[in-house]
């Protein structure tokens, strides 16, 4: 996994997601190496590198150019890419263009969350996996309520991560702000 800090970042863009929340998602995700996996709403890059590592090919999409941009700086920073295809488009309007997938993992919508859903369970072969990850409490109760009428089982965890500060005298933990992971089944 790669250290947050090992990230180069933009002030305007979201992410990277922590590394704790990318652990979960990448054992969720239980990738072996062959598989062809979407990355909706690519940020920072978090996700998409893990990806990169994992995956055979990799489709991360961003409509903020600046994300695409960064995410192309960090992939670069960690000599991965080869196999990822940076996507400066809309999710609906790049999911449309793309053929079969193995897993798609969302960390942003932009209130298009069901029609990203839908074409993501169109485009996913048999015993692949649809993950979100929210923050917001509408997010996740919408992607709940969405795969449930496009007829998967739904599992749903919450991770509220606390990070030891060290301190003059001591540890003290601070938490970080909980997001939940849902994901098919
Ligand atoms: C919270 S960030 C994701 C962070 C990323 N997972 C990481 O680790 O760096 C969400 C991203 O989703 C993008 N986004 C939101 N709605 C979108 C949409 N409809 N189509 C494409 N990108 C979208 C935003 O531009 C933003 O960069």
């Amino acid at each position: 996994m790669i250290p947050d800090d090992e990230f180069i970042r933009d002030p305007h863009v979201p992410g990277p997601t922590k590394l704790e929340v990318r652990c979960l998602v990448m054992c969720l995700a239980g990738l072996r190496g062959h598989e062809v996996a979407v990355d909706v709403g690519c940020g920072t890059g978090g996700i998409t590198l893990e990806l990169a590592e994992r995956a055979s090919r990799v489709y991360a999409i961003d409509r903020d150019p600046r994300a695409i941009s960064i995410t192309g700086r960090n992939l670069e920073k960690h000599g991965l890419g080869d196999n990822v295809s940076l996507m400066n488009l809309d999710a609906v309007e790049a999911l449309e263009g793309l053929g079969e997938i193995d897993l798609a993992v969302i960390g942003g919508n932009g209130g298009e969350l069901r029609r990203i859903l839908e074409l993501a369970s169109e485009r996913l072969r048999d015993g692949g996996r649809i993950i979100v990850t929210a923050i917001l409490l509408e997010t996740k109760y919408e992607a709940l309520r969405c795969l449930r009428d496009l007829g998967f089982e739904v599992g749903i965890t919450e991770v509220s991560v606390s990070r030891g500060r060290m301190l003059d005298r001591g540890t003290m933990m601070v938490a970080q702000n909980p997001i939940s992971i849902i994901y098919t089944l």
